[in-house]
Parts: C-alpha cells; structure tokens; sequence
C-alpha cells in the first residue's frame, strides 16, 4: 500500500472485511499508519495449514470457550481442529484496527487474569498451552455516573470502595459489608479448588472429599439470585438500585435475575486478582492461545471456515462437521461454540427434527439478552477539555445512566451507557495523542430490521449524535470537536460479524429461576455433541466462558478415556442422574 493510496478516500473493499463496518461520513482521513495494519489478519504461524479429514475432536468456533476448551484437550494429548468462520480468533474477545488505532471488540474489562487461586481461569486457559500476556492493573474497575449525581468508583482496593460507598449510604453499612460478604463467601469457596466439569462425578467426589465446606456452602448459593440476598441486608431503595446497576452492567439484567455464583465471582475477583488489561489489546489472549494450540502435533487452528451442519452416524452420535464449501471433518466429538440459537434451531447446526427436548425446555426458561450498539472513536486528547491519564483522575471504564427508567428500557442511546477508554492503561495501542474510546449501549435487534441502507445509516448517525453528545455534557467536554473517526456498530454488525443470533450478549433469565441451577453444563442430549461458550453453564464473560471451556475439555476427555473417571457404566450412570435432575428443576 502506497503512502498515497492512505491519503485517498478509502473504500469498503478493505482487505478480509472490516468490523463493524466503516461509517465513513465520520471519518475526517487522517491516517496514521500504514494500510496494511488495517484489516485482521490469521494470526497463526500456520495460516494455511491444510484441513484435517479426521481428528480427536473438532470445535466450532473461536471464542474464549471453544480456545480454552480446545487448549485444554490439546494439553491431554488429543487431536484438535479449531473451525472459526472469521478470519481471526476470539469471536467477541477478537479485535480490529484502523489506522494505526487497535480497537477492542467488546468490552476492556477482563476478569480471571489474576495470578493466584484457580479462579483467575484466563490466566489458566493461557498456561495450560504455556503462554502468557503481559497484562497492566486497572486501579479502578468501574466509575459509575448515576442518577441524582450518584458517582461511585469500584476501586481495586476493596476497602476503599467499601468506604466510598458507606460514605453515600451510611445508614447502610452493615447491609453492605453483609451483601458483599456474602459475595466473598461464595469467591473463597470457588477459589480454593480446582475448576472442572460439573458432569464429571470422579471429579465432584473427589473435590467434595477434598473440600466439603467450600462444596456446601456453594450448594448454599446455586440456586439464588443476587437479588434475594441484597434485599436480605439492605433497604434503602437507591442503594438497591446501584446494586442492580453493579448487575446489570455485566449481566445485563437487575440483581433479582443474577445468579450470586456469578455475583460473587464478579464482586470479588475484581479486588482479589483485579482487572488487568492485556498489553497490546484483548485480542492478544485469543492469539496466543491459538499459537500455543498450534504447537501441539495434530491440532490446528482454521479460519474462513464456517461450519454449516453437524454430521452423524447412524446411530444418531455426532461425528463430524459439514463446511459451507462442503468439505467435512470427522471426529470422535464435536464441540460448538456457536450459541444455543445457532446450535440447535431454525438454520442451526442441528436439523429441526433432531432437536433434543432439553432445548426446547432451554427457550422456555432462557431468553436472548439485547445486543448493543456499538460507537468506536478514535479521540484527539488535546482537544478534550479533561485530564485523560491515570494520574489525573481518569479511569478507563465508566457506566453512565442518566435516569433511573431507563435501565432497561431506553433504546437509541439513551439508556446505560458503557465506556471503555483502554488507552488510558496501554498508550500502545493507539498513535501519540490519540485516545481509544469504545461506547456501548444495549440496543435490540428488532430496532434495526427491514431498513433501506440510507435509514440504517441514518439511525447510526442519529445514536451516535445523542451518544456524544450525552458523554460531552457530563464527563468529556470538548468531545465532538476532538473526534478523530468514528464507527457504529449496530446489532446487525454483532450478528454478521460473531456469528450471534440476533447479535445478543447471550442468553438471560426469561423469569426469575434458581440461581445457576438451571443453566445446562456441556454434554447435550445429542450423544457426542457437547456446547461450550456463554450459552452453558456459568453464563457470559471471558472468565465464566473459559470455566464453561475447562469443564467441557474435561468431560469430552472423560468421554474420550483420554483421562481417569469411574468406570463405565457407574460414570454414565451418575452423569445421567445428575443431569436429569437438573433438567426437572
Ligand atoms: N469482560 C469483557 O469485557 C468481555 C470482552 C469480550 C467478550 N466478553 C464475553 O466473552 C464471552 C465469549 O463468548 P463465547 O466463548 O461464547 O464465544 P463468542 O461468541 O465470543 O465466539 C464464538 C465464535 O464462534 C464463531 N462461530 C459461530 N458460528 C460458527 C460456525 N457455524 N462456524 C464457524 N465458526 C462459528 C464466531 O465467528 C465466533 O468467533 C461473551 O459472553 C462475551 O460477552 C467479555
Ligand atoms: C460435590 C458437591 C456435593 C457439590 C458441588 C458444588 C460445586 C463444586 C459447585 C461448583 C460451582 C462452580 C465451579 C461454579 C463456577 C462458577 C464460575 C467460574 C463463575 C464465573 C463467573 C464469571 C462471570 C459471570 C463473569 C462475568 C463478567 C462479565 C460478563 C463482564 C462483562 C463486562 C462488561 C460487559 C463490561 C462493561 C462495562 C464497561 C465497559 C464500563
């Protein structure tokens, strides 16, 4: 690419796609790198490594479920061919550049990427394929910029935010130490033994030998929501909703539809191991991965390689996969990181005639979170009126909610936003000067069908006017003049883009239900298929995805005699019991 063709107007043909796609009216052409740097690229060492006719197990899909599930296998000594549509890995962990700008796809906030316990599993899923990435402490987690001027930092120090909060709910600070206590609780117990497959029964009844009380007292939360105990120790109504906020901001339902296994895990591990940003961007956990997947014999990493059916014998076990270009691959087990949508349902993987009770019990209790609508800017800092680095009071994530209604129901940009300022930790990822903002709110699909081209773009105008111009008003004067480019992503560019059904986050509780009970682990009722990602157990988040990755590598290892379990017949025997009790509740 010459120095003259980056001056010129680009076009859409960028080399290998674009996500989300330019919207160009906002981009003022200035760049600052070379052109090459400005599409995706297959990250592997062995971009055209051949596809495999026939491996131990094959993996549909990228994302941080289906790399550490596939980490995990390849570390027991199992052949693994990883089939990503895309044409790098991560799926929402993945990331794109422009102009010399690197830009997270989701959200910047990870984690799991502690180094003690055994909950940091991002950590984990790194190591167990000996990687690693260098990461950077986030002093603060999240700045919330509330209703009736509520400002809360949620800093690193657990202490210190405790103290913050007790200073605007005074009267409340035994609810409070009581509520996240009992988060506490629940961390300790999950961060004193090792992570596996809930389907595994050697392994739950070694871990129960191993640590009765920590088993017990997570039996004591499993079924609740974080509502339930909220309302236990605390009154006030305010205070409540910050804590639905504190819930929503990652689940993206109140506290009454959150499971506390999760709550705990989120409310805890932020001042145990903290969040930790990745030098060089959140796509570099899902490209080492890949790399450390690939120096195994006999397991790889294929991109461009959408998978479009599920192949099966004749006994109904699943065998295989089909790709949109028709060539197959045959396994011994297949994993999907597809969602449960696009698992099993109309134009899933898994034909309509075949699809199992369980999933239709699934769509009853679960339904689809919204998607969001994305704007990513590329953003001037001497032309903000603002101190922008972390010595002058700048934190790299913010939730802004201007009134207390629209948590769930504003649409068009009007309801909570979510920022991410990654370059506020890592200046790398972005030309001197310039501050990589992302900016999300929740937006449903439905908003965005059956409109022309002009209206579509149009309604990506209009959101990301009332978003900057909402972010201008109360935390980044001198916004609109400093911006640089822009893009907006909508839930039509989740859905291309991620391969998701409507673009959602993942699935949510439809009603209220027992905590994580009901939440369906990793084998399906379809012998030899197993799911993995944010549509099993324990829900959305890279660290919860890289669990549901462990315990899926674990039990298709135990399924495979790759690893010790009980002997046959009592291993299938327990493993169907418990999931048929679990499917009653
Ligand atoms: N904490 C944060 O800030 C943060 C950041 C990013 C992501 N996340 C969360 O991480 C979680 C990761 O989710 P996940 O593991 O379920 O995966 P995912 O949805 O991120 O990735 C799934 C991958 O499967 C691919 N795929 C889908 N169908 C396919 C097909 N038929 N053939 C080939 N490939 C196909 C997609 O292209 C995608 O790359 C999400 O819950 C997300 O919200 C959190
Ligand atoms: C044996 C007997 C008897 C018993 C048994 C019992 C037991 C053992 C149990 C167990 C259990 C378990 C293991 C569990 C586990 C769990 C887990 C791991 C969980 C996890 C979780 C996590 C999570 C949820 C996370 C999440 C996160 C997220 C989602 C995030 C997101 C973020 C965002 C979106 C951001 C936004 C913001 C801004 C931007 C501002």
């Amino acid at each position: 690419m010459t120095a003259a063709f980056q001056t010129s107007i680009p076009t859409h043909r960028t080399r290998g796609g674009t996500f989300p796609r330019l919207c160009w009216r906002h981009v003022r052409y200035r760049t600052f790198a070379s052109a090459a740097q400005a599409s995706p690229r297959p990250p592997t060492k062995k971009p055209h490594s051949p596809l495999p006719n026939n491996v131990d197990v094959v993996v549909v899909g990228s994302g941080m479920g289906a790399l550490t599930a596939a980490a995990d296998l390849a570390s027991k000594g199992a052949s693994v061919a990883v089939l990503e549509s895309y044409l790098i890995p991560g799926g929402s962990s993945g990331w794109f550049e422009r102009h010399g700008c690197r830009f997270d796809v989701g959200a910047s906030m990870i984690f799991g990427f502690g180094n003690r316990g055994t909950t940091n599993l991002l950590t984990r899923a790194l190591a167990t394929v000996g990687r690693s990435v260098e990461t950077i402490p986030d002093p603060v987690q999240v700045r919330y910029h509330l209703p009736a001027g509520l400002d809360v930092r949620v800093h690193r120090d657990y202490e210190l935010f405790l103290a913050e909060l007790v200073k605007k709910f005074p009267h409340e600070e035994k609810g409070i130490r009581k509520f996240y206590g009992d988060c506490w609780s629940v961390f300790n117990s999950l961060n004193a033994m090792p992570l596996k497959s809930l389907e595994e029964p050697n392994y739950l009844l070694k871990v129960f030998a191993a640590h009765p009380i920590a088993c017990l007292n997570l039996l004591r939360f499993i079924a609740r929501n974080a509502g339930d105990i909220a309302r236990k120790f605390i009154k006030d109504e305010t205070l409540l909703k910050f804590i639905d906020m504190e819930c929503y901001s990652w689940s993206v339902v109140p506290a009454e539809l959150t499971p506390m296994i999760n709550a705990g895990m989120v409310f805890s591990d932020r001042h145990y191991g903290g969040i930790n940003y990745p030098v060089g961007g959140v796509g570099r956990i899902a490209e080492e991965i890949v790399q450390g997947i690939e120096d195994y014999s006999g397991c790889s990493v294929h991109y461009g390689a959408r998978v479009r059916k599920i192949l099966f014998d004749e006994k109904g076990t699943a065998r295989g996969v089909q790709l949109v270009d028709g060539s197959n691959v045959y396994a011994k087990a297949v994993i999907s990181n597809a969602t449960r949508w696009d698992t099993f349902g109309e134009n899933g993987l898994v034909e309509e005639d075949d699809i199992p009770s369980s999933e239709r019990r699934f769509r009853e209790r679960y339904i689809k979170s919204p998607s969001f609508c994305s704007v990513h800017m590329a953003v001037r800092e001497k032309d903000l009126k603002v101190g922008m680095s972390e010595g002058e009071g700048m934190d790299c994530h913010h939730i802004m909610l201007d009134n207390w209604q629209e948590i769930e129901t504003a649409t068009g940009g009007k309801g909570t936003l979510f920022v991410s300022i990654p370059t506020v930790l890592d200046k790398s990822l972005a030309p001197p000067g310039i501050h990589i903002f992302h900016v999300f709110t929740p937006s449903w699909m439905d908003e965005w069908r059956g409109l022309s081209t002009a209206e579509y773009e149009a309604k990506k105008e209009a959101i990301r006017h009332i978003i900057v111009e909402r972010l201008e008003r109360k935390l980044f004067p001198g916004l609109s003049n400093a911006i640089e480019f822009s893009e907006v992503g909508s839930a039509r560019t989740h859905r291309r883009f991620l391969g998701r059904v409507d673009g959602s986050y993942g699935p949510v509780a439809g009603k209220k239900l027992a905590g994580l009970l009901s939440m369906p682990f990793n084998r399906t009722e379809v012998p030899g298929l197993y799911c993995v990602g944010d549509s099993t157990f324990p829900g959305q988040g890279l660290n919860a995805t890289a669990f549901s990755g462990f315990a899926c590598g674990h039990r298709v290892a135990a399924d495979l005699d790759i690893i010790d379990k009980l002997p046959d017949p009592i291993d299938r025997f327990l493993t169907d019991l418990l999931s048929k009790r679990r499917l009653q509740l």
